[in-house]
């Protein structure tokens, strides 16, 4: 799936599209695969603010602390907002805060990829980028967290769901037919 290729269409977006989730429900590798599919830019909030910083999100986290980190989330998926309209994967807090979901609704369209906790442990456990998850026991940490998300992730203007066994490119692609059912998100043109 590369550029305008994607299944013969030519489709235009409209509005940038947030991806919101769980951490591991693929918002960074599946937002690769979905911009270079629409052939627009990619963008990672997470990625945004360790460059920035240059130093890593666990070590934004160990230095400054989280309340520091949410601050530069905020003012990074502002800035990103108002660029042209682009993929824009958060990092999994990032839906949590009333401000975020207010700016993302209003100038671009959340899509939750909802992964169920089996899926998202199987692709976190092995992992140790994410201090959220540096505790005793980080699947019990991870249920409570998804327990405490869920609703709030309910609330996008789309999901998707995200099952075991689809490719990264599978899952960009469901991505794509459900901004489909969306003309004001994304326009299929004709060549
Ligand atoms: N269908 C799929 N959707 C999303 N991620 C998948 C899928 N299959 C395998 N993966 C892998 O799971 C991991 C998801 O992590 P990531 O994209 O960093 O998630 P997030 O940014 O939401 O925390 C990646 O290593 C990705 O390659
Ligand atoms: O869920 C969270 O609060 C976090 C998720 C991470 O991003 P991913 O969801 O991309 O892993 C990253 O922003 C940070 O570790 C905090
Ligand atoms: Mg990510």
């Amino acid at each position: 799936m590369h550029g305008r290729e994607t299944r013969g269409l030519n489709p235009k977006l409209k509005k940038t599209v947030v991806l919101v989730g769980m951490m591991g429900a693929g918002k960074s590798a599946v937002g690769r695969a979905l911009a270079s599919a629409l052939d627009v830019p990619f963008r990672d909030s997470d990625t945004e603010i360790e460059t920035a910083a240059n130093m890593t999100i666990a070590e934004i986290f160990a230095r400054d602390g989280e309340a520091f980190f949410r601050r530069k989330e905020t003012q990074v998926i502002e800035r990103l907002l108002d660029s042209r309209p682009a993929v824009l994967s958060t990092g999994g807090g990032a839906y949590m805060a009333e401000e975020n979901r207010r700016m993302i609704t209003e100038k671009g369209v959340a899509v939750w990829l909802d992964a169920d906790l089996r899926v998202l442990w199987s692709r976190v456990r092995h992992r140790d980028s994410r201090p959220l998850l540096q505790t005793s026991d980080p699947l019990a940490t991870l249920t409570e967290i998804y327990e405490r998300r869920v609703p709030i992730y309910a609330q996008a203007d789309l999901a998707v769901k995200s099952e075991q066994g689809l490719s990264v490119e599978g899952m960009a692609r469901k991505v794509i037919e459900t901004l489909m059912t969306r003309p004001d998100v994304l326009e299929e043109c004709a060549r």
